[in-house]
């Protein structure tokens, strides 16, 4: 069969960029399809990552100027929030200046095109009524926000990460966010440091749930230290207007702007996934662990894989679909060695495997606890509630190497990429033992847990018997 493509990819965000770029470096002849040329670039250059992380930027400007007034300088006000936007959208526009349909095309030679792409058969694809064919289709049409769908819910214009990044125009004066995973812990932060009255809704005991529960209890003294009040097991029942909820256990809040983050679904709506004998299953596509859907010559990665919905899990599906399309060996989706970081005030963030799956797989390991409280640097800068904790294997076979764990800490993201190499090389902590870190760099803090041990072994009557002959046999 004759096909116009080698490949076509569905969906132009850090999934789709990464799939149709690589078939296009190696000289396939590649299409990449996206709905809207402001789309390319996906949620993470459009309405997730960059601007959440600009916006977190220039509110930590906020609240550094705060913390100054305690040693005499004077601030007041609130932001100038079209200032405020104008700086996230101007840094956006330098990384979208190389995502264009016209850019990428001219980097990498792809056809990129822009309409909605529709499944209309096996190996077809319909966009802008041209019929396109290929030997396989990538869908990288990620997912979309999760809204509140309660009594009087349509009374109320509930604010995604898409409308809060492109729609708002002025810093909302009471800001209701509901959910307690990154989005809302991010935005809840940024926003209480720009000057809203901010209150967290957080359905569960806690926020942050999949880390380690200290994790998220540190985070949450540190957001309501910005002022955001965080408010448990608890949320929104119904609407009364289009400023009043009524809550779960019977309080009602009044707000000028709600933000719902409450996770996001796959998107399977508007791609003619039945067309092409793909499948949902669960509000999801069904994609088995090599990435591939109910139609063989049709892969489903990013965020529409449905599993870990990050800009580097896109990569990481990528790398693996990549491999498995160019080699007879397939590689399985696994993930063991991933990773996350919460770009909060302090971030928490997160290596390898953590509690659950080590106990869900039986792994026998122990736990390593590492406060920061007497950590000099901490200290000095102010942030001793920090904390480390890792996961070691026991045992005769690989005791001793890293399997993974978490740390909350300014900065917290780039000092575990040490241990996280660590654990992706399979080398032990103890190699961390005789490293020379300056001193008194954040970082120390993953040594100090491995020269305790290391120290612990000298209490060891032996060993402290054998150096001590040692010392006397050479100075006598
Ligand atoms: C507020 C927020 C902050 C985030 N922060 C981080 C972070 O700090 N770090 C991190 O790793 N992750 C973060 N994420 C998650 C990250 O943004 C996503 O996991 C990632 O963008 C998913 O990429 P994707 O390519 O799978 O999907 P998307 O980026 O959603 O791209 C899908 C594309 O498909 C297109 N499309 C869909 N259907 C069609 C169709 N029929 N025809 C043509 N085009 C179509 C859409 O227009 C869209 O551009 C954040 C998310 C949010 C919402
Ligand atoms: N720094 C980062 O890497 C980063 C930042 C933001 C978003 N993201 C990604 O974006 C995705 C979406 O983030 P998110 O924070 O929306 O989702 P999430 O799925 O991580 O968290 C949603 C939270 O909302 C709660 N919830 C669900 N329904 C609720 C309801 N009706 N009322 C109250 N609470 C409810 C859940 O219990 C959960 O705690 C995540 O998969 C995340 O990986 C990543």
């Amino acid at each position: 069969m004759k096909y116009t493509h080698d490949l076509i990819v569905i969906g132009a965000g850090a999934a789709g960029l990464g799939a149709a770029g690589f078939g296009s470096t190696i000289g396939l002849k590649a299409a990449l399809i996206d709905k809207s040329a402001k789309n390319f670039g996906g949620d993470c250059l459009n309405y997730g990552c960059i601007p959440s992380k600009a916006l977190l930027h220039v509110a930590s400007q906020f609240a550094g100027a705060k913390a100054a007034t305690d040693f005499g300088l004077r601030v007041d006000g609130k932001a100038d929030f079209k200032k405020v936007m104008a700086y996230v959208h101007q840094q956006q526009d330098v990384i979208r200046a190389l995502e264009t349909p016209e850019q990428f095309a001219k980097n990498y030679g792809t056809d990129t095109i822009v309409g909605t792409a529709e499944l209309t058969g096996d190996r077809e694809v319909t966009v802008n009524g041209r019929k396109l064919t290929a030997r396989k289709i990538v869908l990288a049409t990620g997912s979309v926000p999760r809204q509140l769908d309660v009594p009087g819910a349509d009374l109320v214009k509930q604010w995604d990460n898409e409308s809060i990044f492109w729609e708002l125009e002025e810093l909302p004066e009471k800001l209701l966010i509901v959910g307690g995973g990154p989005i809302s812990c991010e935005l809840s932060q940024a926003f209480a440091r720009l000057g809203s009255q901010v209150t967290l809704l957080v359905r569960g005991e806690r926020i942050l749930d999949k880390d380690p529960d200290i994790m998220g209890n540190i985070l949450a003294e540190r957001l309501r230290h910005d002022g955001v009040d965080i408010q448990f097991e608890t949320e929104v029942a119904s609407f009364t207007s289009a400023t009043q909820a009524e809550l779960k256990h019977g309080k009602s809040l009044e707000f000028s702007h709600i933000l719902v983050a409450i996770g996001r679904s796959v998107r399977t709506k508007g791609i003619g996934l039945e067309n092409a004998g793909v499948e949902v299953k669960d509000g999801k596509i069904v994609a088995d662990a090599y990435y591939r859907t109910t139609n063989k010559n049709i892969f489903a990665i990013g965020d529409a894989y449905g599993r870990e919905m990050f800009s580097h899990g896109a990569e990481k599906h990528n790398t693996d679909l990549w491999i498995n399309l160019l080699s007879p060996v397939d590689i399985k989706h696994k993930l063991n060695k991933f990773t996350w970081v919460t770009f909060t005030d302090p971030e928490i963030a997160q290596f390898g495997l953590t509690k659950e799956q080590l106990d869900e797989q039986g792994i026998n390991y122990e736990t390593i606890e590492q406060p920061l409280e007497h950590d000099d640097r901490a200290v000095a800068a102010d942030f001793q509630y920090g904390h480390l904790i890792l996961y070691v294997k026991k045992g005769l076979f690989g005791g001793g190497k890293l399997l993974g764990g978490c740390m909350a800490a300014p900065a917290a993201g780039e000092m575990i990429q040490e241990l996280h190499l660590l654990q992706t090389l399979g080398k032990k902590y103890s190699k961390l033992t005789n490293k020379i870190y300056a001193y008194p760099v954040a970082s120390r803090i993953n040594q100090k847990a491995a020269r305790d041990r290391a120290a612990g072994q000298l209490e060891s009557p032996v060993v402290a018997r054998g150096l001590r002959a040692a010392f006397r046999l050479q100075h006598r």
